[in-house]
């Protein structure tokens, strides 16, 4: 044994570095990443960006650099894939100090949509991590690739640091079996790990929480519908905290009507279509996850679009959204009877948060189940979260922003933070 100090103390003329508190987050979509860098001394936001339209004729970047005056930069310009995307981000960032050469950036925390059977907490990527999230690509085609693409991004900029891997499927990781079993031979199901894992799991976690909040309860003593409500969407029934059923399955494609995505359709479409349309399984799978939805009932996925349309008296645009508020309803009486008390509905998401329509529609003539919606709280446009049902209402109905860029800086904070 020597009597060395375990730290060697900075060289003289040299400043010790500052500790590393910040966190850098991508969630990468399909044809997007939206992309937050936060300090998690206190969880303020350095910048925050979107990248939208990968992969087609124009892409765009939008960066603001809230640390650095937060005037908003536009660019658009092709950006032909995720990795391209990645780099266009680092070195917005790079332009105001704020790059992945920082000394002060502790980690990158990726969300990862399908994490299967394995991954129940945020978990610490290696090449094995790598090499799941590879194999679970077949039931997360959409998202999966983009996923990865950002690890291995990151990683090769920065291959120091600490990639967190945060994943859609964890929350429901508390479902019964009874909510999360298929009616199919179980020999089957195992061998193929056929079952419903759920998505948007961090957004659940998250807007169930706030919900408590804003009810001023525990999270324990609250029963919650959630409706994620974006491009993809997706319901939860979270008792105590706890979700307890989903209405994505084994792919992001059950549940809801989607942006694109067709929802719930009765799986004898599939052989239908095949024998009888002859329509190859790639055909059906495009068909249904990008063709299919809002997009594939009129020719848009933008709820602001569609409502433009049915305020100027187009029939196909209004018989998509009856068709979405019809699926939706739908889960809002199916979760009210699986939680058997409902302390509270919250929308969140791109539409959840911002289409008043939708929210009105959707509880609509649901007084018996002690839900309606106030038009005047309905209409207000905020920030934060907020009611919406009547005063005197049984059952609370909300607007909750979703915040997944933070909750994930969070979890990954938590994991790795407490290493440094
Ligand atoms: N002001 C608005 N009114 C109605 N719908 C909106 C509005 N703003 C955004 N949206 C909807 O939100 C969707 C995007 O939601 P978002 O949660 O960002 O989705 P994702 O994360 O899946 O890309 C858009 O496609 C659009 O339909
Ligand atoms: C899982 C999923 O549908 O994600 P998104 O809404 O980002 O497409
Ligand atoms: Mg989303």
């Amino acid at each position: 044994m020597t009597d060395r100090p375990t730290t060697a103390p900075a060289p003289a003329g040299e400043q010790a570095p500052a500790a590393a508190t910040r966190v850098l987050v991508l969630n990468s979509g399909s044809s997007s990443v939206k992309y937050q860098l936060l300090d998690m001394r206190d969880g303020s936001r350095l910048a925050v960006g979107l990248v939208e339209r990968i992969g087609e004729r124009t892409s765009r970047l939008k960066h603001t650099p809230l640390a650095a005056g937060g005037e908003t930069r536009e660019t658009n310009a092709p950006i032909a894939d995720h990795d391209a995307a990645l780099k266009a981000v680092a070195q917005e960032l790079s332009r105001d100090g704020l790059g992945l050469d920082s000394p002060e950036l502790l980690a990158i925390g990726h969300r990862v949509v399908h994490g299967g059977m394995f991954f129940t907490e945020p978990t610490v990527v290696t090449d094995e991590v790598i090499g799941e999230i590879e194999r679970l690509i077949p039931v997360a085609p959409l998202h999966n690739p983009a996923n990865l693409t950002g690890i291995l991004t990151a990683q090769a900029l920065r291959p120091d640091l600490p990639q967190v891997a945060v994943f859609d499927t964890a929350f429901h990781t508390t479902m019964p079996e009874a909510a999360a079993r298929y009616a199919i031979d179980p020999k089957i199901a195992d061998r193929y790990r056929i079952r419903r894992y759920g998505f948007h799991g961090t957004s659940h976690a998250y807007v169930s929480r706030e919900t408590a909040r804003l009810l001023g309860k525990a999270p324990e003593d609250v029963n919650v519908i959630v409706l994620h409500l974006g491009n993809g969407a997706s319901a939860s029934a979270v008792r105590g905290g706890r979700c307890v059923d989903t209405s994505m399955g084994l792919t992001p494609l059950e549940g809801l009507v989607m942006g694109t995505r067709s929802g719930d359709v009765d799986p004898g479409v599939v052989f239908h279509l095949a024998r009888v349309g002859h329509m190859s399984m790639d055909e059906i799978d495009t068909l249904l996850n990008k063709r299919s939805g809002l997009f594939g009932l009129c020719g848009d996925n933008d709820m602001r679009e569609i409502r433009r349309r049915i305020d100027e008296g187009d029939e196909e645009a209004a018989l998509a959204f009856d068709i979405y508020i019809h699926r939706l309803k739908k889960y809002i009486g199916a979760y009210y009877a699986v939680l058997a008390r409902v302390d509270a509905v919250a929308f969140t998401a791109g539409v959840g948060e911002n289409a008043a329509p939708v929210r009105e529609a959707a509880v609509a003539g649901l007084e018996g189940l002690g839900l309606a919606v106030d038009p005047q709280r309905n209409a207000v446009r905020a920030e934060g979260p907020r009611l919406i049902s009547p005063e005197s209402a049984r059952v609370a109905v909300a607007v909750v922003p979703t915040d997944e860029e933070l909750e994930i800086a969070t979890q990954t904070y938590a994991l790795v933070g407490k290493n440094t």
